[in-house]
């Protein structure tokens, strides 16, 4: 465990709040995160999760209550100044000039921030830092992001939807280097829309919706309470058995089938298919807007019935 920081988790949320105008982006906010723990804060498009980040970053002021960065509160910006030293910032939109190239961006973080860390981070991600940045592809983009976020070894990194635009293969080497930082003590924060994504790098889940914190979970319990989608393609009309099955919710008819989010157990849902004609079946993790439905009934879906979903 790294760091000599005192008791305080490295990120610590009360009632914060932040208004624009008539919109309630964020409502009440309180939640912690653990010094070592890498945590997923989730929710769909619009439910508030930059502004939080915003906030904790102390590019936006809360409207009201608070939040610690490192021990920092986001209200004493001499002392929010000094913590950020140790964080490292993946933001949304990167915003770096297009003219200068990525070993530009790179010489200008190391001059301020420090570099320690930045050979073995060439190694893992790897844009091409002669060219200027306006040739960049989102990819490399985000991975000059990532290289920056990490270099001057931060005791706590927040990222904002850090794998948008990165291609499977290097997703799946970010997780397995977030996994690494964890293990060395860091702590990560990040946010997504990717339910997929949090599953396998998180130890736990802050749900956002509309602004509001809706769960706070282990990934564990999140998944084994979420239960599976389930889509089947049959010949005949299954719509009506498999609605009236113990565990399944969020029924919805396709145009040649069902799809539905299963919660009970695989053998009678076996017994109720073989009495139809199945052509197709697919079991997937639900996308995060069905583990808002599971959870949270009222809520309501952002797609119409023929559809497959959003992210998954
Ligand atoms: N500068 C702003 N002025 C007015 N409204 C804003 C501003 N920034 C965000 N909002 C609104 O606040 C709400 C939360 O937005 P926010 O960007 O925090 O959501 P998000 O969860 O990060 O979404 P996404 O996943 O799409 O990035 C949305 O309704 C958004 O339209």
């Amino acid at each position: 465990m790294r760091g000599d920081r005192g008791a305080a988790p490295p990120i610590e949320t009360h009632d914060l709040t932040k208004e624009y105008g008539s919109v309630l982006a964020n409502d009440a906010l309180s939640f912690a995160v653990e010094r070592g723990e890498v945590f997923g804060f989730l929710g769909p498009n619009g439910a508030g999760k930059s502004t939080t980040i915003r906030m904790l970053l102390g590019l936006i002021r809360p409207t009201s209550g608070t939040a610690t960065v490192l021990g920092a509160d986001v209200h004493d910006e001499p002392a929010l100044i000094d913590a950020k030293r140790r964080v490292g910032y993946l933001p949304a939109h990167l915003g770096f000039d297009g003219e200068v190239t990525g070993a530009d961006v790179l010489e200008y973080h190391a001059s301020v921030k420090g570099d320690g860390r930045l050979p073995e981070l060439l190694e893992l991600f790897t844009p091409p830092l002669d060219r200027p940045i306006r040739e960049y592809s989102t990819g490399n983009e985000r991975m000059l992001g990532l290289i920056q976020a990490f270099m001057h070894d931060p005791d706590l990194v927040i990222m904002d939807e850090p794998t948008s635009g990165l291609d499977p293969l290097k997703q799946e080497e970010f997780n397995e280097f977030v996994r690494d930082e964890r293990d060395r003590g860091t702590t990560v924060f990040f946010s997504s829309h990717v339910l997929s994504e949090v599953r396998r790098i998180c130890d736990r889940v802050g749900i956002i919706r509309e602004g509001r914190l809706v769960e706070l979970e282990s990934v564990e319990t999140l998944l084994s309470q979420g239960g599976k989608r389930v889509r089947v393609v049959t010949a005949d009309d299954a719509y009506a058995q498999l609605a009236s099955l113990d565990g399944v919710v969020d029924v919805r008819r396709l145009s040649d089938g069902v799809q539905f989010i299963y919660t009970g157990e695989y053998n009678a849902l076996l017994a109720a298919l073989v009495e139809h004609d199945v052509r197709e079946i697919d079991v997937s993790e639900p996308p995060l807007e069905d583990v808002f439905i599971h959870y949270y009934g009222e809520h309501e879906p952002a797609y119409a019935d023929e559809t497959d979903g959003t992210d998954a």
